[in-house]
């Protein structure tokens, strides 16, 4: 099923001879969407014309089979949306707020005020939900966010930059998040990062902008050069046989049919074949084979990560596909 597409979509601000978005022509389905690119890559400027508050100078673009242009009433009341930058009001509880916002779109009080609590909870705030928004650390204000975004049950969300300005901890709970809401929940998701390798992780399929241009948009697996290929590091120390933990760690996942081979100081780690639920379940079952298998040997994982430079490699390659 299409969820939304673009054709030739461009945008100017005021007299810019600048385009923020230029000639833009692009599919979104189902699953999570990462749509990528460098600070002022156009991304905002993007998802604010898919949610029909900003008219774009030409082109067209159709949401849920929604016409941005005419329709955009319709578009919002069935999209959740999570801006990129503090919209939270300081003296106001999270559960009030969430309620607000679920009303605002149209559900009725009763109705809201139970959605924004199971919302609320789902994004880890049960606890905190009657504290004022104003005390809240980063991450919390994110998940704040993220729940109104998510409280009138939505066919589709869009965050703008979810990870923004979150430490790694936060950050990994937040893409848990958002993998959980087009995975579990079944709501496909557009989400954007100036980082794509925080995307590759959690995403189904990955768009790339540059300059406002289309550079790429592949699944994510093609994406990856098909390769999928997982760096290991390990820290431990040799077993009595004087076998180092990086030894051991890579004849370990041998034995449990996974295919490795030293590379430096590094295990480098084939993809598993890919799942019938996706490249992003498959990759999640590699990285908790991989975590157990630490485990079970009493050797400490230091990381795992997609081979790295993809952004990069991208942007060297060049040329839209
Ligand atoms: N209201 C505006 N008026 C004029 N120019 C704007 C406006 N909003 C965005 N731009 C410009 O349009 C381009 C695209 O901006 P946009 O915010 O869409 O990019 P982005 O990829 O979301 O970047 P970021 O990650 O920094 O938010 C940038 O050059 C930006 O300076």
């Amino acid at each position: 099923m299409g969820v939304l597409e673009t054709r030739s979509l461009t945008k100017r601000y005021g007299t810019g001879a600048v385009a923020a978005l230029d000639d833009l022509t692009v599919d979104v389905g189902t699953g999570v969407t990462g749509l990528v690119g460098a600070n002022g890559a156009g991304k905002s400027t993007l998802i604010k014309i898919l949610l029909g508050l900003l008219p774009p100078t030409s082109g067209e673009a159709r949401v849920l089979d929604h016409d941005i242009r005419t329709e955009g009433e319709a578009i919002r009341t069935v999209v959740g949306y999570m801006p990129e930058h503090d919209c939270l009001p300081p003296d106001m509880r999270a559960i009030d707020f969430v309620v607000h916002m679920g009303q605002v779109s149209g559900l009725p009080a009763a109705a809201a005020r139970e959605r924004a609590a199971d919302v609320l909870r789902h994004v880890g705030l049960a606890e905190e939900r009657y504290r004022l928004m104003g005390g809240y650390s980063t991450g919390m204000k994110q998940r704040a966010k993220l729940a109104q975004a998510l409280v009138h049950d939505p066919r589709l969300v869009m965050l703008d930059e979810p990870t923004n300005g979150l430490d790694p901890a936060a950050r990994d709970d937040m893409l848990a998040l958002v993998r959980r809401i087009g995975h579990d929940f079944g709501i496909p998701v557009l989400v954007t990062s100036h980082l794509l390798g925080e995307l590759e992780r959690i995403s189904d399929h990955v768009v790339v902008l540059d300059s406002g241009r289309l550079l790429r948009s592949e699944a994510t697996s093609a994406f990856l050069g098909d390769t999928g290929v997982v760096l290991v590091e390990v820290l431990g120390d040799p077993d009595a046989d004087g076998t180092d933990a990086q030894t051991r760690m890579g004849q370990a996942l041998a034995a449990r049919g996974v295919t490795c081979r030293p590379r430096g100081g590094l295990i480098e780690v084939d993809p598993p074949d890919v799942r019938p639920e996706g490249a992003a379940a498959a990759r999640d079952a590699l990285r908790d084979l991989v975590r157990d298998t630490a485990a079970d040997l009493g050797v400490g994982l230091v990381r795992v990560q997609p081979q790295t430079g993809r952004l990069e490699d991208v942007f060297r390659d060049g040329g839209a596909r």
